[in-house]
């Protein structure tokens, strides 16, 4: 169904869903009635965002929560100093042959700032797996999911229906929402910025006007699609940072009908009207903004998650890659296709970078060279790319295993140690 959180009604099975209430004493097909609240109840109107879900049985049953570990996915990212070196590093391996490795054992956490307590901030992680999940659900409490997949399709089988997505495509699945990742490729990489704080939503577009940049009708939400399976599953949550793991006897996948405006969705990056110069000078990069986490201060967003699609450039007298510079916001970036303009070499699709608050950086010296002599009298194509940015108000700081990791690049300073000396006072 499109549109970005649009007031939807679906059901799989004819009849499911009340007419004009949403509480019946008995609702058809013997289905349980249950709201799911993504606001508080008293959020204004254009920011309230809730649904009601009719399923067969109520998210309350299952078992007790016990405390459950995957050592590499949490949200301590540490209390210490943070480098404000530059930092690349390759793609997360994929798993071995060592055995199967699913969505939620295969989360990695790269870096984060603020937290489920604070309720603002984010956590970025990275996942390889090679295996769909099986006879397990999961949800996180702490914040939206924002899945970047880079390598491989992903099946989303989520309370809510089906979200099929592949590479330069995303999905957003909201807090509370129980999903199950499916690999229908049998392999699968890609990056997932957990939401801490203020839900996602399309930025405001100012003076391009009403159109452009990511259109609210290429957002598509799932219908209806449950399940009837029974079993020994496991729930696994989020919650406050930890993992928790409960026996359910069902498939949470249950529900058969549903309505309102807080669902998970996709979105294809390749939809993106890119808009850009077409005089001078290379903009800023929130020309590139497709959803915004704002943050309590007007214009200052919490998360921003930018892309950089293939386009023209044919600004005049112009430096046309990105600039050098420094930001007061902090920089995740990854790659998810192709080559990106900034770099020439060494920011290889899967892998990711960090520049952090006020820390300087910009195109390594081949491609300032290349674009210092370019001819300005053609447009460039930039084609068969697709790198994005999630860039937050707070410092990002990389976890302990991300400084660790062997796929850091050690020597990535050394891409701007080429750059030479042309000052000439007298030229
Ligand atoms: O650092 C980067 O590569 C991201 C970026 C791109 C751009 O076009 C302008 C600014 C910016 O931070
Ligand atoms: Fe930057």
């Amino acid at each position: 169904m499109s549109g970005f959180g649009n007031e939807f009604a679906t059901e799989a099975v004819a009849g499911a869903l009340p007419v004009g209430r949403n509480s019946p004493q008995r609702v058809a097909h013997g289905l349980y009635a249950e709201q799911l609240s993504g606001t508080a109840f008293t959020a204004p109107r254009h920011a309230n965002r809730r649904s009601w879900l009719y399923r067969i049985r109520p998210a309350a049953m299952h078992g007790e929560f016990k405390p459950w570990t995957q050592p590499r996915f949490h949200e301590d990212f540490g209390q210490g100093p943070v480098t404000p070196d530059q930092l690349r590093w390759d793609p997360l391996p994929m798993p071995g042959e060592g055995g199967a490795v699913d969505f939620v054992d295969g989360l990695f956490t790269m870096a984060g700032n603020g937290g489920s307590a604070a309720g603002t901030g984010v956590g970025i992680h990275m996942y390889a797996a090679n295996a769909s999940m099986r006879g397990r659900f999961f949800y996180s409490a702490d914040g939206e999911l924002l899945v970047v997949p880079q390598q491989g399709r992903l099946r989303i089988a989520t309370e809510f229906g089906v979200l099929e997505v592949e590479p330069q495509e995303i999905a957003v699945v909201p807090r509370g929402v129980r999903f199950r990742v499916e690999l229908p490729d049998g392999a699968a990489r890609g990056y997932v910025c957990e939401n801490y704080g203020a839900m996602l939503k399309l930025p405001d577009l100012g003076p391009i006007g009403s159109n452009g940049l990511a259109n609210p009708r290429d957002f598509l939400a799932p219908v209806a699609a449950y399940e009837e399976d029974e079993g020994d599953f496991e729930l696994i949550a989020r919650f406050q940072g930890h993992l928790w793991r409960a026996d359910i006897g069902h498939s949470p996948l249950d529900v058969v009908a549903w309505h309102g405006n807080y669902a998970p969705y996709k979105y294809d990056l390749r939809r993106f009207n890119a808009i850009g110069s077409i005089s001078f000078d290379h903009p800023d990069p929130s020309i590139f903004l497709v959803l915004h986490s704002p943050s309590d201060t007007e214009g200052v967003g919490n998360m921003d998650f930018a892309i950089f699609p293939p386009r023209w450039l044919v600004a005049q007298d112009t430096f046309r890659p990105p600039w050098f510079h420094r930001n007061v916001a902090s920089e995740f970036m990854g790659l998810i296709h192709g080559a990106y303009d900034a770099k020439a070499e060494g920011f290889a699709p899967g892998g990711c970078s960090l520049h952090n608050s006020m820390t300087g950086h910009g195109p390594d010296a081949a491609t300032f060279e290349k674009a210092s002599a370019a001819d300005l009298s053609k447009p460039d194509v930039i084609a068969d790319t697709m790198a994005f940015m999630f860039e937050t108000r707070a410092v990002i700081r990389p976890t302990a295993q991300a400084i660790d990791a062997a796929h850091r690049q050690a020597g990535y300073q050394a891409c701007w140690a080429g750059l030479r000396r042309h000052f000439d006072a007298g030229a």
